[in-house]
């Protein structure tokens, strides 16, 4: 990273560690999808650790669930220092989900994920939760707004003193 890539704090922005994610989880998820995909959504970015200039980042990648045309992607960031012999330290992580298009732009059925690993199929678990989770949220929300446009059809509430209001 260099000073081009900094924030007015000096250390450098998340857009670009951002950035860095949606372009490595997008190599990942047209690999395993052999063609196009493009992010539907970030799920989750957690950012640990300030990356500094003069840090090398590497980001490492994978396919975590696969449903009909949709992949969840797990990236993980890790930074060391130019010009030392350190060990990387992890500096984000991020969960996307891409979804594999068609010549037309419209989503295309993947290939499944088949865990091999005890790793894999804990990635596999998690990812299923987190999607579970999206979903339950997008319903609580959209249930909340159908209750606050729909007016009220019961009788009144009348208190016990008989007085409406
Ligand atoms: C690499 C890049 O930089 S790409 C640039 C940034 N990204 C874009 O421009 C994408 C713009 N968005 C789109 O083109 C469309 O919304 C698409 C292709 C993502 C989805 O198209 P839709 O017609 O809405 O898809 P549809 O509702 O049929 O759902 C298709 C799949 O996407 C999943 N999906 C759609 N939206 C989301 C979302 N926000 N989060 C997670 N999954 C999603 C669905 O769950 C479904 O998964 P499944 O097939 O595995 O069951």
């Amino acid at each position: 990273m260099d000073s081009h890539d900094t924030n007015l704090l000096g250390t450098v922005h998340g857009g670009v560690v951002m950035k860095l994610v949606d372009s490595v989880a997008g190599v990942v998820a047209a690999r395993h999808s052999n063609g196009p995909a493009v992010t539907a959504a970030l799920d989750e970015m957690a950012f640990l650790v300030p990356v500094r200039v003069g840090d090398v980042v590497h980001v490492n990648s994978q396919v975590n669930w696969a449903g009909r045309s949709s992949m969840e992607i797990g990236v993980q960031v890790l930074a060391d220092r130019w010009d030392e012999s350190v060990p990387p330290v992890r500096v984000a992580t991020a969960y996307l989900a891409f979804v594999a298009t068609d010549a037309d732009g419209a989503p295309r059925p993947v290939p499944p994920v088949l865990p091999e690993t005890p790793e894999d199929e804990r990635r596999y678990r998690e990812a299923q939760i987190r999607r579970e989770h999206r979903l339950a949220k997008r319903r609580a929300i959209l249930d909340s707004r159908a209750r606050a446009v729909t007016p009220s059809v019961g009788p009144p509430v009348v208190p016990r003193n008989g007085h409406s209001g």
